[in-house]
Order: C-alpha cells, then sequence, then structure tokens
C-alpha cells in the first residue's frame, strides 16, 4: 500500500504526520520534489525511531523554498509527470507532497496530478485555524473531482468540534487521527501519535 499526505496548505504539518505515519507503520518514506531546505527526508529520519523504514531519495531536490514550479524555473530545471517513478520498495510506502494539492510542478500540472499518476490513495492533513473549513472542503472536492480516493483526515491543532464535526460530515471520511499543538517535535512526540494512530488503523 502506498499513501500520498497531502495537505490543505504548506506548513500544515505533513512532515510530522508523515513521520508518525512511518513509525505506526513502519513504512518507507519519499517525497519526490523538495523545494529548499531542511530536507523533509531529514526530519523524517530523525524524527522515526523504528529500523524497518527506508528514506528514498527524492527525484527533485531544488534550491529555492518556493512553489515547485518556480524553484524548478530558479534552478533551470523542468519536471514533469513522467519524472517520477516509484521507488523500488514491497514495504507500505508514506509519500509527502509539497504543499496542498493544487500546488503547481510545472506551467500546466499540479501536486495533484502527481498524486493521481502514482495512483495513491490519499491522506489530507488539515490544521485548524480559522479559514480552514474552506481550505479543507475544497481539497476534499478537488480530489473527488479526479477519483482520488481519500484515506481520512488528520486534525492538527487546537480542538475544534465544530469544525471537525461540519468538515467530516461533507468530507465522508473518517478522522484518522487528532494531533494537539505540541510544545516539542521530537521522537517521543512521534511515538505518542504512532500509537493513537494504530488504534484507530484499519489497514
Ligand atoms: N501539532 C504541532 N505542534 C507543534 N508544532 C507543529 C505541529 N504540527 C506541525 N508543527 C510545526 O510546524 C511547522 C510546519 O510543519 P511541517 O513541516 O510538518 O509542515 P508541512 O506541511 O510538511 O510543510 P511543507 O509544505 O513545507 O512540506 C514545523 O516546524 C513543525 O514542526
Ligand atoms: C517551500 C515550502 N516549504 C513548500 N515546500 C512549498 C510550498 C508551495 C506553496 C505554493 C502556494 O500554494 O502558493
Ligand atoms: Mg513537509
Amino acid at each position: 500500500m502506498r499513501y500520498f499526505i497531502t495537505g490543505i496548505d504548506t506548513d500544515s504539518g505533513k512532515t510530522f504526520v508523515s513521520a508518525i505515519f512511518c513509525e505506526a507503520l513502519k513504512a518507507d518514506y519519499w517525497k519526490p520534489v523538495q523545494a529548499g531546505l531542511p530536507r523533509d527526508a531529514d526530519t523524517v529520519k530523525k524524527l522515526i525511531t523504528n529500523q524497518q523504514t527506508r528514506i528514498h531519495p527524492e527525484r527533485f531536490l531544488l534550491n529555492t523554498p518556493a512553489s515547485p514550479h518556480a524553484s524548478a524555473k530558479a534552478d533551470g530545471v523542468h519536471i514533469a509527470l513522467d519524472d517520477f517513478k516509484l521507488p523500488d520498495t514491497n514495504n507500505t510506502l508514506i509519500i509527502e507532497g509539497a504543499g496542498g494539492c493544487l500546488v503547481p510542478l510545472n506551467d500546466n500540472q499540479f501536486v495533484i496530478d502527481l498524486i493521481r499518476v502514482l495512483n495513491t490513495e490519499a491522506v489530507l492533513v488539515a490544521d485548524l485555524y480559522l479559514g480552514s473549513i474552506n481550505h479543507t472542503l475544497l481539497t476534499v472536492e478537488a480530489l473527488r473531482k479526479r477519483n482520488i480516493p481519500l484515506k481520512g483526515i488528520v486534525f492538527n491543532g487546537d480542538a475544534n468540534p465544530e469544525s471537525e464535526r461540519i468538515i467530516l460530515k461533507h468530507a465522508e471520511v473518517p478522522c484518522l487521527l487528532h494531533i494537539s499543538k505540541e510544545k516539542v517535535i521530537d521522537n517521543a512526540a512521534v511515538i505518542k501519535y504512532a500509537d493513537l494512530l494504530k488504534r484507530n488503523w484499519n489497514g
């Protein structure tokens, strides 16, 4: 199985959630497009403690922390969907996107097109700021429109029961995990949430 961790925006918590999924499922990790440093792959490597997870190299490692289409242009590189080949592994694979679903890879193609061609289920990370209901439901609608299966939503941030209720009602998918604001993001935080995820996980 493979899961594409997407978010409702950049900085929604995809890397933290990817580390939690890798830890819970002892899964491999792949960030196909990294724009700027630090490498999310390095962050995940530091955050996990299981010995089974393998970190696969990025297909595009770009210099500028910007939208991949712009970051690629600055490096004189062109990203095309044909450039991506799934890493060679039999293990469960966690794939992390860049920013949200409609972040451009080039002038015509988006992260959401990469999710589709990689033929993966998506997991949506939704942080809970004011405005996130709209961003979350728009993302769900974009995934639906392209027939991309959505495994569920991970809510990230201080609990907001009314936001979560209305999102889940319309998204018609389960909440896989709820992450609170943590003082420190470290191995212990990842293990704590990996244990919670395993309780909710139905494979
Ligand atoms: N629940 C949380 N509590 C405290 N800090 C958090 C939490 N979730 C995420 N963060 C912090 O917020 C920042 C952004 O999170 P993260 O890097 O996971 O976002 P991202 O969605 O992966 O962004 P990108 O689009 O750049 O890949 C990081 O510094 C991360 O440690
Ligand atoms: C550099 C950053 N941390 C992400 N990797 C890329 C975010 C692209 C966001 C583009 C946008 O939606 O405006
Ligand atoms: Mg990230």
